[in-house]
């Protein structure tokens, strides 16, 4: 039996183009390819460091309309509280790699990239937007890097040795699980969505990978 060709996966195929630019991005390929700049990975990690605080509250209301969603028989609420656990230990780790690279936290500026992002995300918090919406965007947030570091990590990949464990951070196979999680969270509600919603959330997927792009973009551009 053909197994249902789900919404995420129509959209993957749609937008792979865009979808393979937020994963396969430059700045990706040079740690991936063992030439990358240390400065650059100095700006990335100070400016996700900033993203991933902004990025808090964004999936604690995500946890909420989940529960609000009320018919969480699927357990939905309890794979969003695990994301929101990781996101505990991964400041603790930022802290730590910041110190270790002797890169200043509190000294940090968002840069535009970063801030446009996070202004999205605070869109993305109203009450307004739908359970299914914002769930897209989380889904498709965690994934990208997920594939993104993945993809530094493969036989073949000459990731330098100092940054294995920035790419298995993201890159390990439970939080592939973890995204997969999500991805079946996500479809489950598109499969019962609204028209309108189903539009809403595929223009929020194509943001998330225009964010994501200009977010590499910030890190990798500068000298
Ligand atoms: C910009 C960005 N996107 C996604 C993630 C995944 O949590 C992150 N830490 N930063």
């Amino acid at each position: 039996m053909q197994a249902k060709i789900t919404v995420t996966e129509t959209w993957l195929r749609k937008h792979r183009h865009l979808y393979d630019g937020a994963t396969r991005h430059p700045f990706i390929r040079s740690i991936r390819d063992g030439n990358i700049d240390i400065s650059a990975f100095k700006t990335w990690l100070g400016q996700d460091y900033i993203f991933v605080r902004a990025f808090v509250p964004f999936v604690a209301s995500v946890l909420t309309k989940a529960y609000k969603g009320s018919d969480d028989g699927n357990g939905d609420v309890e794979v969003i509280l695990g994301g929101v656990a990781a996101l505990h230990d991964e400041i603790s780790w930022f802290k730590k790699e910041a110190f270790k690279w002797g890169v200043q936290l509190s000294s940090i500026v968002p840069q535009k990239a970063n801030q446009e992002y996070c202004r999205f995300l605070e869109s993305l918090i109203s009450p307004e937007v739908e359970y299914t919406v914002a769930a897209v965007a989380f889904w498709a947030i965690e994934t990208i890097y997920q594939e993104s570091f993945a993809h530094c990590l493969e036989d073949d990949s000459k990731t330098p040795p100092e940054l294995k464990e920035t790419c298995q951070r993201w890159g390990n196979e439970s939080f592939g699980e973890y995204c997969n999680s999500l991805r079946n969270i996500v479809d489950r509600q598109l499969e019962k969505a609204s028209d309108d919603v189903i539009t809403k959330a595929e223009a929020t997927l194509l943001r998330v990978l225009e964010h994501e792009v200009d977010f590499w973009n910030m890190s990798h551009r500068r000298t």
